[in-house]
């Protein structure tokens, strides 16, 4: 596989400030991997901040995942959406657009990058204007011609960096994941990683064969190669933290670093909960657990490459960088813990469905779930008895296909003939990530506050987790039921 665009020459007008070291002089391989999501890469003083964190680690030779510039991904995705109503030729004067075209630019000049960077940035930008004219002539988004368009963001973000690190003298060069092997499923928008292909592919790529000269591979995160279109896909909405691991687990690192802007994970969602405060360790399943259950902190599949390859997750503040973070890792000391974590999914759809017969019941759970196979929707939460079943939907998955309400009355006639079934939407989903071991003490502390507080619970569900006990409550009273839990817990 090929590397793409190395970056610039020293010799190139540099920023103010002062010069930076070269990290990890004494290692002739990686020795780790940090991502640096949008938060912390939104500007050129904070790329000189992240290359300064970068840099300030001197023992290590690092890999660099970057996300897109701030809210890039975002604007992209608005201006695909524009330019299917906008007509080709005033797709130049699109806003999101220009916010783009503005921001790398100014950022280019700020860093002082090289004339060829700043030739290569100008190129995505043009070819960015030219998919937008063709999404605008075509009258189609599709979920494929949405990858293309949200690649260039990281697609950017890396050889800014780049540019700017060898600007600086530290030797660094910019790598498409899609072109190191990062292979995927051709579900566009949603790809899942082939491993098997994967790994290998990245370890040969970013291993540095002898008299190579080292540098700091600059990836980009969130993106790769779909297996059988050969074209780019992405990994989900926040996928850059699954890039990291996933290189990682390929080179067979200790430890990983992902950088964000809190201080770790949190004990709740610190936009509800001000007083949310880190977590210090966490297991890879109970990351999994908050990360699928609404902690938008970490990509729901981040800790699979680092589960199987045992890499170590230390989530840290770029904008804080002494505090000490959160480590997530194959285990940890429960003794003496109660509650981990609380998060709260919002949106959530609850379906009840009982048998009309009530006796005899083999194969029952077995029909429900075929109805779900075959409408291929899945299922979060679920809680059963003999002659019924409590679950919920993902809304996200539901409303990915644009069908929401057509899409559950079919699933409610599909249940005819093997049971009655109705379904109630604006529900939430609170996940207590804790010690179950310890269940009566939290439950009984949980409905106490839940009684208090004149907060029903609709469902329950405790399942073959271990770290997770799940209470479905009324989307108007998740918030509510979300402080006082907090208070309670950690107060
Ligand atoms: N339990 C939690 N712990 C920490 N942050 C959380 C939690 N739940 C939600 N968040 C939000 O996640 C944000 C960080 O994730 P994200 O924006 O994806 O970071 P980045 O873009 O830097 O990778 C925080 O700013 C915070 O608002
Ligand atoms: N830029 C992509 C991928 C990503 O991981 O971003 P972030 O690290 O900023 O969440 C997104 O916005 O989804």
């Amino acid at each position: 596989m090929q590397a793409v665009a190395e970056a610039t020459r020293p010799e190139q007008a540099a920023a103010p400030g002062p010069r930076l070291v070269a990290p990890g002089q004494d290692q002739q391989q990686v020795t780790v991997v940090y991502k640096f999501g949008g938060s912390s890469v939104a500007t050129a003083e904070r790329m000189r901040e992240v290359a300064d964190i970068v840099c300030s680690f001197q023992e290590h030779l690092p890999c660099v995942v970057l996300s897109a510039m701030g809210k890039t991904t975002n604007l992209l995705l608005q201006a695909g959406t524009e330019a299917l109503r906008t007509p080709a030729t005033a797709i130049g004067s699109l806003a999101p657009l220009k916010a783009i075209q503005d921001l790398h630019h100014q950022t280019a000049e700020e860093l002082g990058v090289d004339a060829e960077t700043r030739g290569e940035v100008d190129a995505l930008l043009t070819q960015l204007q030219q998919l937008l004219v063709g999404i605008s002539i075509m009258q189609d988004l599709t979920p494929r011609a949405k990858d293309s368009l949200v690649s260039f963001g990281e697609r950017l973000s890396t050889r800014l960096f780049a540019a700017y690190l060898n600007a600086q003298g530290v030797p660094a060069r910019q790598y498409d994941a899609p072109d190191i092997g990062v292979t995927t499923s051709d579900n566009f928008v949603n790809a899942e990683v082939n491993y098997e292909l994967t790994l290998p592919a990245v370890r040969e790529s970013l291993t540095f064969q002898p008299g190579q000269q080292r540098h700091l591979p600059i990836v980009t995160g969130f993106l790769g190669r779909g297996l059988q279109t050969g074209a780019i896909t992405t990994l989900g909405r926040g996928g850059s933290d699954l890039t990291c691991t996933l290189l990682g687990g390929a080179l067979g690192l200790p430890e990983v670093q992902v950088w964000k802007d809190v201080d770790g994970v949190l004990t709740a969602d610190p936009r509800v909960v001000q007083l949310a405060r880190p977590v210090s360790e966490l297991t890879f399943e109970e990351a999994t657990e908050l990360a699928f259950f609404g902690a938008t902190v970490l990509h729901p599949l981040a800790m699979q490459p680092a589960a199987d390859c045992n890499v170590g997750v230390r989530v840290k503040n770029s904008y804080n960088r002494g505090a000490p973070g959160t480590l997530i890792s194959a285990g940890r000391d429960m003794a003496g813990s109660l509650m981990t974590s609380i998060v709260m999914k919002s949106n959530v759809t609850l379906v009840d469905i009982v048998s009309t017969r009530m006796m005899g019941q083999f194969g029952f759970l077995a029909k429900v779930f075929k109805v779900f196979e075959e409408n291929k929707i899945s299922v979060d939460v679920v809680a059963t008895s003999e002659v019924s079943v409590s679950l919920t939907l993902d809304p996200a998955k539901v409303w990915e296909r644009d069908l929401i309400a057509e899409e559950l009355e079919g699933l409610m006639q599909d249940f005819d003939g093997i049971a009655k079934s109705h379904y109630r939407r604006g529900m939430a989903i609170i996940s207590l990530i804790c010690n179950v071991q310890r269940t009566s003490e939290i439950l009984e502390r949980t409905f106490r506050v839940l009684n208090r507080e004149g907060v029903r619970v609709q469902m329950m569900s405790q399942g073959a987790s271990k770290t997770n006990i799940a209470l479905i409550v009324e989307d108007s009273e998740a918030k509510q039921a979300l402080k006082a839990l907090h208070e309670e817990f950690f107060g």
